[in-house]
């Protein structure tokens, strides 16, 4: 089996006219779930994008499942599952889960279908038209739809955002399940309870890359009682390092100023 599902070197990706992620390094140990956190604007979707191979001026390696990213051989092998709901709003969910399942290439797209609503327990809504869906149901048919193709490595960029404890224990539930068959997820999320969940944590900040470690590294680390606390207490670190750099001794202003 191999180590790693993504693996990042020398990552730098523009959007605009601005760098937003300079020089990333960092690994996806295969059949782990792997938290992405950051303050807002930190680069998280950016590198979600990079991962799955849809962001434009990205320099450096990002290689998947031993591939190029964005290769058309990747194309069935990886679910992404957008921050805004990319589903057809005036298709019934199981008529938006057929077209990605057929997208995918599935061969039982009936079963794999009726399998990703039990998952995100949208039963009792297959015929309803998304358009007509609450705001939480909504981004389920957007996770379904990332799951029916069974892929293997799962890119779900905040996939609990809306929705309530209930729900939002039980996708875990699911992450960790689909992890322990062997697929790989990489989650964004700003609800900190969550990263108590994952294999690993990456912290992004401004770009790069604060901490790569586990959620008992990182309370152990930092001290903090809850993840919450430890992962302020880090971002709160990384702005003072980086108040201090630009500071700098005398004249580094004027030389960074040309
Ligand atoms: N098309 C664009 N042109 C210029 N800057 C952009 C563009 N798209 C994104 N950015 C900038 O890139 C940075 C990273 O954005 P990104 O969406 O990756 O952040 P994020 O960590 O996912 O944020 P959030 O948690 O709010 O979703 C932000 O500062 C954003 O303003």
């Amino acid at each position: 089996m191999r180590k790693n599902a993504v693996v990042i070197r020398d990552l730098r990706v523009v959007r605009g006219d601005r760098t937003v992620i300079d020089g990333l390094r960092l690994d996806v140990p295969a059949g782990s779930v792997v938290g992405l956190l950051g303050p807002s604007g930190s680069g998280k979707t950016t590198l979600m994008r990079a991962v799955v191979g849809v962001q434009d001026k990205v320099t450096g390696t990002v290689e998947v499942l031993d591939d190029v990213a964005g290769s058309p051989a990747l194309r069935h092998r990886v679910g992404y599952m957008t921050q805004d709901a990319s589903v057809y709003t005036d298709l019934t969910v199981v008529q938006n889960l057929r077209y990605f399942a057929a997208l995918a290439g599935v061969p039982s797209p009936g079963k794999a279908v009726a399998d990703a609503v039990a998952v995100v327990d949208l039963g009792g809504h297959e015929k309803q038209r998304v358009g007509t869906l609450s705001g939480g149901e909504r981004s389920r048919v957007s996770l379904a739809a990332a799951l029916v193709g069974d892929p293997e490595l799962l890119v779900l960029d905040e996939p609990t955002v809306g929705l309530d404890p209930v729900l939002r224990r039980d996708l875990w539930a699911v992450f960790r399940r689909l992890s322990a068959e062997g697929r790989t997820l990489l989650v964004s999320s700003h609800v900190m309870d969550e990263a108590t969940q994952c294999d690993r944590l990456l912290l992004m900040r401004a770009g790069g890359l604060v901490a790569d470690t586990t959620p008992d590294e990182l309370l152990t680390s930092t001290g903090a009682p809850d993840a919450e606390r430890a992962f302020l207490a880090l971002i709160d670190a990384a702005d003072a390092g980086s108040a201090t750099a630009d500071a700098g001794p005398a004249g580094t202003h004027e030389e960074t100023a040309r």
